[in-house]
């Protein structure tokens, strides 16, 4: 995280100070991207007064940024190989950051501080239903997907816990009835909390989950043959060449090999095919952008939100690393687009493959609560906007979105789709084109005109984002034929 701040402390820092009546207001979050300074001043938002720790809103951001995209990272890895997954990685991670940062701004200059109000200031009506859309899917796609994980790795575990060879059927090993049942008996009480902060216990719990997955995972690097691992590894480092090895372990289908055909996907595989599903798999990671207001709403008085965004960052950015290193290397070329599920192609009763499960699947259901908050917000913004807080409204908000997602979830094709889908519209969305652009027309003119440097370098680095997923899309589109995409189906 380090070259993080190498990288972007020069741009940021650049950052005018403001003249707004608000400008005291946004002192404390606006003044600069990256410093340690805590300027005590007082926050005048119109909202809530947070009592929220700076701990505990770490542990609630990191547990929305890390969800099921991490299961994704090792088969992201084996496309792009080692040296180009690490730059996407960082790449990815310092826009997550840097957006944060500008939402942050744009919630200084508001005043409120939630997402869709910020869509509604800069565009209307249009502009809080665009935000509000995108919450609700990316949201309700995470969820599904967490749940999808419970469905298929629940029953999984019982199983082994009950050494049952051949299951007849019983109701237990129904993952459709577990997914219910975990639903009612520990996700809607969470998510009927009033405030974000009751859950930073929950969430610290379901960090240290993953931290186990990763310790976890790591052992199964070193079983396999060290030597071989690690020459394998240096060996990729040096040449990049683990995409290769992938693209050879699926052969393509018969009518790839038709000329024009094959001429095309040999450019496209120089770099395009090996990145169509890394990079929408790394924004899905890292999308924690709905939460992030929600959270600051609750944090403590004087301290720094982006202080909170750049540690949770940077700790999922190590922890992405690892996973998709430990998860790679222990499978190498034959890395699935779910890691657990590569996991069953190995003893399903081994003892650390079972608390790797168990770990995964308490971390992923302690998560839903949090993604859920922001998506209820952002019903209530569309459908209630001028609503006081009213109990009725909360729980049954929260009843019918769980019910749906499990409807959803009992139906869901496949997990792929889910991060395909999701990654590819709302999460670039979430994560850098709504902060830009709500940016741009947000700040005055009078304090950043729109030639300024600050406002030229967001507009850029929105066009330059805005056409690689278009061209990444395109990519995903004409190569991976439906054969192919079949051949990734998980379950
Ligand atoms: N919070 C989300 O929308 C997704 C989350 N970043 C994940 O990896 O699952």
């Amino acid at each position: 995280m380090c070259l993080l701040y190498v990288v972007t402390t020069p741009v940021f820092l650049m950052t005018s100070p403001h003249r707004t009546e608000n400008a005291e207001a946004n002192l404390p979050e606006n003044q600069e991207f990256l410093s340690g300074v805590d300027d005590k001043k007082t926050t005048r938002f119109t909202d809530f007064e947070g009592k929220t720790s700076f701990g505990m809103s770490v542990f609630n951001l990191g547990n929305a940024i890390m969800g099921s995209g991490i299961l994704g990272l090792a088969y992201a890895m084996a496309n792009a190989g080692v040296v180009l997954f690490l730059l996407l990685l960082t790449v990815v991670a310092v826009l997550s950051s840097y957006s944060i940062h500008l939402l942050l701004k744009c919630s200084g200059i508001v005043g409120i501080r939630a997402y869709e109000q910020l869509g509604y200031r800069a565009f209307g009506t249009p502009g809080k239903m665009a935000a509000g859309i995108a919450i609700t899917l990316q949201n309700i796609g995470a969820m599904s997907s967490y749940l999808y994980i419970v469905k298929y790795e629940f029953p999984l575990v019982i199983q082994a816990f009950l050494k049952l060879d051949n299951p007849a059927g019983e109701w237990y090993m129904n993952g459709n009835y577990l997914v219910i049942i975990v639903s009612i008996a520990v996700i809607l009480p969470l998510a009927l909390m009033k405030q974000l902060g009751y859950l930073g216990y929950t969430s610290g719990f379901s960090l240290s989950c993953m931290v186990f997955f990763l310790i976890a995972v790591r052992p199964s690097v070193l079983i396999q043959t060290r030597e071989k691992r690690y020459f394998i590894f240096l060996f990729c480092l040096l040449c990049d060449s683990c995409r290769h090895t992938q693209m050879n372990r699926d052969p393509p289908p018969p009518h790839r090999h038709h000329h024009l055909f094959s001429i095309r996907c040999s450019l496209y595989s120089l770099l395009w095919t090996n990145t169509a599903y890394t990079i929408p798999i790394l924004a899905f990671a890292f999308v924690c952008h709905p939460e992030v207001l929600p959270i600051y709403t609750e944090l403590r008085k004087y301290k720094k939100m982006q202080h909170v965004a750049n540690i949770s960052i940077a700790v999922m950015y190590i922890m992405y690393f690892l996973a998709a290193l430990f998860g790679y290397l222990t499978f190498y070329g034959k890395v699935e687009a779910e890691l657990l599920h590569t996991y069953s192609s190995i003893d399903p009763y081994d003892t650390l493959i079972l608390c790797v499960r168990v770990a995964v699947l308490t971390a992923v259901t302690l998560t839903v609560p949090i993604v859920l908050f922001p998506v209820r917000r952002a019903i209530q913004q569309m459908m209630f906007p001028n609503k006081t807080f009213y109990w009725p409204r909360h729980i049954a908000i929260a009843f019918v979105l769980l019910t749906f997602i499990n409807l959803l979830v009992i139906f869901a094709p496949n997990i792929l789709g889910i991060f395909g889908v999701i990654g590819a519209t709302s999460a670039p969305c979430l994560i850098f084109i709504f902060p830009a652009i709500f940016y741009i027309r947000i700040v005055p003119k009078e304090e950043e005109p729109l030639r300024s440097p600050q406002k030229i370098l967001v507009t850029l680095t929105m066009i330059v984002f805005f056409f690689f997923f278009l061209f990444n899309h395109i990519v995903m589109q004409s190569c991976t034929d439906k054969d192919w995409v079949l051949n990734l189906h998980i379950y």
